[in-house]
This record gives C-alpha cells, sequence and structure tokens, in this order.
C-alpha cells in the first residue's frame, strides 16, 4: 500500500524527535526558527493583515513566538509582544529569539487584550506541567472573550497534547500550528475543539527519527490495519469467509441483534446467525433472510452451539439484558475460545465483579486459543468496569485509560465516542478523526458491534478488525449524510468497501 501510517506523537516523544534531530546535527535555534516561520507563514496565507498581539511564555513555545513576531513585522504586519516574566529569564534558543526582536516587550497584562485583530498565543506548549491560575487564567479568558482571531502555537496554552485535556483553562484558538507530527491531544476531546483549524508544518525533522522513538498511537486510517483486511478469495466459499453469531435480547429487545448481524454480513462473514430464546423466533423470522436463526431452550443447547467449531465469532451484549443469563453466557462463549465481541449489557453486567470478566479473558484456558476479545463500551460504560481510570485530575484520559484497561482486562478495547480510540492490550492504538456526528444515533453501536465481529469471523486479528470497524461505520455514515439511521450504515458500506479494495490493489 502507497499510503503510509500517520503517527501521533506524545509531547515526550516528539521531545524526542526535538533531541534526535539536535543530535544529527540541526540546531534548536533552527528548529525554533523553521517553526516560527512556518507560523507566520500560514498565519500571512490564511489570516488578513491586523493588529497583531504575540503573547510569549518563558519556555520555547515563547521562543517560537518572537520569530512569528519577527517575521509578521518584516512583512510590515504592526506587532506588539508580551512577555511573561523578564527577558533576562528566558533561556536558550527561546532568549536568543528574543533578542532577535527589534521591537518593545511588554509585560503579559490582561488590560487591552481586546484591542487586537489577532492574537497568537505562544505562552505555554509541550511544557505545560500545571493548570493555568490566577491572572494567566484571566488573560486566557480575556483573549477568548475578545474579538480577535486566536493563533496557537503547538497546542492551544492549557490544552494538554498527550490528552486532549484542559489543565485549568484552556485557549480557544481558530487556527493552531503544530510541528511535523499531530499529537493525540489535537485528535482528542475537548482539545480538538480548543484547536479550531489544525495545520502540521515541516521544520526540517526528518521522518527517519521515528524508528527510534518506536511510537505506538497512529491516526485510525487503512495504512495501519489494510494490508489484513480480509477480501473474498477467489477460490474461496462461503464457510471460508467464518460464521457469526449475535446473541439476541428476549422477545421485546430483537432489533439490536438484527443490526449487528446485518453488519456482520455486509462486512463480509460468509454465515451469521442469531441466537435467541424459542419465544423470539417469530419475530426474527418475519425480519431476517439471509441472516439464520439458531434456537436455543436450554444453557446446554446453548453449549452445543458453543461445541461448534464452525461458529468461530460471537457477539453478545446488544439489548441481551443486565441478567445472570447474560453473565453466563459471555462467560461460556469466553470459556469456548470464541473470537468475541462484548458490548453494551455483555459489560454492564460485570460492574460489580470486573475480575471475574478479565479473569476469563485472559485465563489460562484461553491462552491456547485466539484469544481475540474486543470491549465496545462508551464511556458510560467503560466507567462501569473502570471506575479507577475515569478518576484522573484533568478528567477522563481517554487514550491512557484505555491503554490500561486493554492492559487490565487482556481485550482489545475499543472506546466509542466522536474520538473513538482503539487499544490493543501490547499497547498499540488507534484514533479516529472526523467522524459524523450522524453517528449518535439510536443502534449505531450495535451496528459496530457487528462490523468488528463479521471482521473477526473472517479471520481479521482483532486490534485490526475494530479498528476496520470502526473507520468503515465512521466512513459508511459519511457516504450517507444527514438523515442517517442505524438501518442506513449497513447499505452505504458497499461504496466504502468498494473505495477501500481499490486503495488496497
Ligand atoms: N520539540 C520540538 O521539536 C520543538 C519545540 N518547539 C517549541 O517548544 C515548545 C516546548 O517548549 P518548552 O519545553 O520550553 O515548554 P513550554 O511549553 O514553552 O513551557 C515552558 C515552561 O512554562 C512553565 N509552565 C508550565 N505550565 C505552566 C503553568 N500552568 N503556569 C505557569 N507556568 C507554567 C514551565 O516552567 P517552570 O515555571 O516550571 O519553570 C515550563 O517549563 C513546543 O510546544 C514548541 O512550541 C519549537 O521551537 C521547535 C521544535
Ligand atoms: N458526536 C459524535 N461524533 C461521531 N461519532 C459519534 C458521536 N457520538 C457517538 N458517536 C458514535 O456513535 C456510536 C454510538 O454507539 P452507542 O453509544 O453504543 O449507541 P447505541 O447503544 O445506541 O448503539 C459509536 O460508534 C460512537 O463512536
Ligand atoms: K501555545
Amino acid at each position: 500500500m502507497e499510503e503510509t501510517r500517520e503517527v501521533l506523537l506524545s509531547t515526550m516523544e516528539m521531545g524526542e524527535a526535538d533531541r534526535l534531530t539536535i543530535e544529527a546535527g540541526l540546531q534548536g535555534r533552527q528548529l525554533m526558527e523553521a517553526a516560527g516561520q512556518s507560523i507566520a507563514r500560514i498565519i500571512l496565507e490564511k489570516l488578513n493583515p491586523g493588529r497583531t498581539l504575540v503573547l510569549c511564555g518563558p519556555g520555547n513555545n515563547g521562543g517560537d513566538g518572537f520569530v512569528v513576531a519577527r517575521a509578521l513585522k518584516e512583512n510590515g504586519w504592526p506587532v506588539t509582544v508580551t512577555l511573561m516574566g523578564t527577558k533576562d529569564r528566558l533561556k536558550g534558543d527561546a532568549r536568543l529569539m528574543a533578542d532577535l526582536w527589534d521591537g518593545e516587550i511588554q509585560p503579559l497584562a490582561e488590560e487591552g487584550l481586546g484591542d487586537y485583530d489577532i492574537i497568537v498565543d505562544g505562552l505555554f506548549g509541550a511544557g505545560l506541567d500545571r493548570p493555568l491560575e490566577g491572572a494567566l487564567l484571566d488573560i486566557v479568558r480575556a483573549a477568548n472573550d475578545s474579538n480577535a482571531r486566536k493563533v496557537a502555537i503547538d497546542v492551544p496554552s492549557g490544552l494538554s497534547g498527550d490528552s486532549g485535556l484542559v489543565l485549568g483553562g484552556c485557549l480557544e484558538a481558530d487556527l493552531t500550528v503544530t510541528f511535523f507530527r499531530r499529537k493525540p491531544g489535537h485528535l482528542l476531546y475537548p482539545g480538538k475543539a480548543l484547536c479550531g483549524d489544525l495545520y502540521v508544518t515541516d521544520i526540517g525533522i526528518s521522518g527517519r527519527v521515528l524508528d527510534e522513538i518506536g511510537a505506538q498511537t497512529w491516526l485510525n486510517s487503512p495504512a495501519v490495519w489494510g494490508e489484513l483486511f480480509p477480501v473474498p478469495s477467489p477460490a474461496g466459499h462461503k464457510y471460508s469467509r467464518g460464521h457469526s453469531v449475535v446473541v439476541s435480547g428476549d422477545l421485546a429487545h430483537t432489533g439490536a441483534s438484527r443490526l449487528a448481524a446485518g453488519a456482520a454480513l455486509r462486512i463480509g462473514s460468509g454465515l451469521v446467525s442469531v441466537a435467541c430464546a424459542p419465544e423470539a423466533v417469530p419475530a426474527h423470522a418475519a425480519q431476517l433472510t439471509a441472516v439464520m436463526i439458531r434456537s436455543y431452550q436450554s444453557p446446554e443447547q446453548f453449549a452445543d452451539y458453543l461445541a461448534d467449531h464452525r461458529l468461530n465469532a460471537w457477539c453478545i451484549g446488544p439489548a441481551n439484558g443486565v441478567t445472570n443469563e447474560t453473565r453466563n453466557r459471555v462467560l461460556a462463549i469466553l470459556a469456548a475460545g470464541k473470537q468475541a465481541v462484548l458490548d453494551a449489557d455483555a459489560i454492564t453486567v460485570f460492574r460489580d465483579r470486573p475480575e471475574e470478566l478479565f479473569a476469563a479473558i485472559g485465563s489460562d484456558d484461553r491462552k491456547n486459543m485466539s484469544r481475540e476479545v474486543v470491549l465496545t463500551p462508551h464511556a458510560g460504560e467503560f466507567g462501569r468496569l473502570f471506575p479507577d481510570l475515569m478518576e484522573g485530575t484533568y478528567g477522563f484520559d481517554r487514550l491512557k485509560g484505555a491503554r490500561t484497561a486493554a492492559e487490565r482486562s487482556g481485550a482489545v478495547l475499543l472506546l466509542k465516542g466522536p474520538d473513538t480510540v482503539v487499544v490493543s492490550p501490547d499497547g498499540r492504538a488507534v484514533i479516529m478523526d472526523d467522524a459524523p456526528a450522524d453517528l449518535a444515533t439510536a443502534g449505531s453501536g450495535d451496528v459496530l458491534s457487528g462490523l468488528v465481529t463479521g471482521l473477526l469471523a473472517q479471520g481479521m486479528p482483532a486490534f485490526e478488525a475494530a479498528s476496520a470497524a470502526v473507520w468503515l461505520h465512521a466512513e459508511a455514515a459519511r457516504v450517507f449524510g444527514a438523515g442517517l439511521t442505524a438501518e442506513d450504515i449497513s447499505p452505504s458500506l458497499p461504496t466504502v468497501l468498494e473505495k477501500l479494495r481499490e486503495k488496497l490493489h
């Protein structure tokens, strides 16, 4: 595939990229000059000239600010520079850039912030290590209240580049310019919204440093999982494309399983069955055609289905009920070594004993089996299994939380939301960018579970299957457009699959 994976760098990894580049011969001041010049270029390109205020902080983010100020002034823009603290407290390259600024340097203050057309935020970037407080917070709020266009250097001040969370308060940027590669905090909410339009510029750091850094987080795109995406083999038959089983809810709750089953079939599972109690059969029979129905009277009959090795991927949870039966079925599916997607009630039912679930996922019995289990919680469900991971000082760190949860549970963690994160127990993670908000509609999560199940049935490894499902789900919604309901997602998939195949071959 021509496309390469887009790596997302944590602030520490970005610092490493910086260090390796300097080790390879480029000077820190050259990087800073390139960074500042690239921001100025984007400002000149995107904004109309106007009275510009540059806010400079005490570190290298402020150093970048001085370069921007100089470059804009050289282009004839009226520029005012304010600095937090005094110039003699600046160090290294930031000091050097401050010395190259030939204009006045005013003290950072809240007064007069409303008098500008453009505010450039060079207060804090990667070095933010505590919440904004006191006068600083007032300044950021005054900037937010002003009518100026706000341009953030690297990240809006107050935003964590790692988590997308706000420390105390945050500048609300119209435009953010970052360097070399995006950071998770540029994609994760609320960070994504606070960045405004994001630009990534080349400042002379070579992509080769990435091998040494070994980052484990990427943008979710076919470049990450495309090579493992199943395509029907010319000599194949339906049995070689796997058999998915979706466990149904009771008579009054059958729709969710049908949505999941339809999605599993559409994504290419050779056969799909819905497993239900006898009283639910008429409801399913009236609606299903290609999807088969397997009814079971007793746990023993359920176990008989599990004993059939051809029924290889199971989805349980959507509208199943938070009951002992659901819990026992989850445990039976896991004990049988099936590839499994645990969603909704199959997650909630373990709220009082998550260790029991984790033990079943990671049990010795499963070690000899596929071990491909995917948990698909939204934040609420996540909090039921991992309450401690939601209690960060600055809010719920979705990426870090999902990483710990995947490691703890032994399952691939698919944490749903506008910025869906998928994490493997081995630490690899992808973040989805720009999923259509139309997906926030009843039953769309059930479709997603079915997509993951259908890909697992075809032998795709769990991390890649979950990542691909999230991407296809979002693209199908994009193709359909406004007015989306959960039923529309699967019918919109063929267009997306067609394009994907073209790309992969
Ligand atoms: N990596 C790269 O490749 C390149 C990086 N570049 C640029 O460097 C930037 C990172 O620079 P940086 O490391 O100097 O940190 P920065 O964000 O300026 O913070 C400085 C200091 O602020 C302080 N402080 C922190 N939080 C605070 C708070 N809440 N309230 C008050 N004070 C607070 C704290 O100092 P302390 O007060 O603890 O001594 C901290 O050390 C990066 O974002 C990018 O713009 C580019 O030039 C080119 C290439
Ligand atoms: N604002 C949003 N933007 C994009 N996708 C969203 C947004 N809100 C929710 N989603 C997606 O919609 C789906 C909703 O799933 P879920 O919460 O399980 O709903 P349901 O249980 O009704 O199926 C998930 O895939 C989630 O990532
Ligand atoms: K900033």
